[in-house]
């Protein structure tokens, strides 16, 4: 079943287009990720689709017109992690991560047990556990970026749309955030949409990729067919080699000139 589509969409400021013309189906428990040079418009796609900045065209949840949902419905269904998240002052962990409760909570918008241990759960998944209780200003640069995943995770959302969600972590704490976002499409069937930069981890997770340069789409399908040499070269303006790693994972590497 397609739970998110994309006709037609574009989006810009101030009369300034930045993205055209993306279309899209993902289906449920699939996983997009976005790719292209800086600038290109990957975040400005990513705002669009979560309703954060004017768009043309049409995006379409479950079948309705995202314009048509309320905004607590909206957030129900889609949790959004931008790349340079603004934090609320004086907050621990837990009351932030709680925050991606709200849309759960019933009319005294009181949190109940059920809120708190889902909490637990995603602090426990992200490595947070030991840091629950600490004031999130305190915290170092990737334990703050695992903060604000483990917000959007809380919301348990069908959709999850993740602005870079590896910048600022080391490669183990990368790899199990994306291993984690894997579990969750595959047993919920949560539709994952990421913007990454790191195209390793593009050509290993999701299982599309698409490739943005100027605001259009100039490649979209399986990793390997969008992630070679040649196509990479050209639109990053870089020299790189496709590798295949032992156990056959692609490996995206950048070569000096000799
Ligand atoms: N609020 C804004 N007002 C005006 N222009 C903006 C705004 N946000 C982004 N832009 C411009 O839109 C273009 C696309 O930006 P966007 O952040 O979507 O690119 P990106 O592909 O995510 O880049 P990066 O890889 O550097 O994060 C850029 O030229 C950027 O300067």
């Amino acid at each position: 079943m397609t739970r998110l589509e994309l006709r037609g969409v574009g989006a810009g400021y101030r009369g300034r287009p930045v993205v055209s013309d993306v279309s899209l189906e993902l289906p449920e428990g699939s996983w997009l990720a976005i790719i292209g040079p800086n600038g290109a418009g990957k975040s400005t796609l990513l705002k669009s689709v979560a309703g954060l900045v004017p768009a043309t065209g049409e995006v379409l949840l479950g079948g309705r017109a995202l314009g048509s949902l309320s905004q607590r419905e909206r957030a129900r269904e889609i949790g959004y992690a931008p790349q340079i998240p603004a934090l609320p002052e004086g907050l621990t962990v837990t009351d932030y991560v709680l925050l991606g409760r709200t849309p759960h909570l019933g009319p005294l918008g009181r949190e109940g047990h059920a809120d708190l241990v889902v909490v637990a759960e995603v602090l426990g998944r992200l490595d947070l556990s030991a840091l629950a209780d600490r004031p999130l200003r305190t915290l170092s640069g990737g334990e703050r970026q695992r903060a604000v995943l483990a917000r959007v995770l809380a919301q348990q959302t069908g959709v999850l749309l993740l602005d870079e969600p590896t910048t600022g972590l080391d490669i183990g704490h990368a790899q199990a955030l994306l291993e984690l976002v894997d579990t969750l499409r595959r047993a919920d069937g949560t539709t994952v949409v990421t913007t990454l930069h790191d195209l390793t981890l593009a050509a290993q997770y999701p299982d599309r990729v698409l490739l943005l340069d100027s605001g259009r789409v100039v490649a979209s399908g399986p990793p390997a067919s969008v992630l070679t040499a040649d196509r990479l070269s050209e639109h990053y303006a870089a020299r790189v080699t496709v590798l295949t790693a032992p156990g056959g994972d692609q490996v995206v590497a950048p070569i000096r000139t000799p």
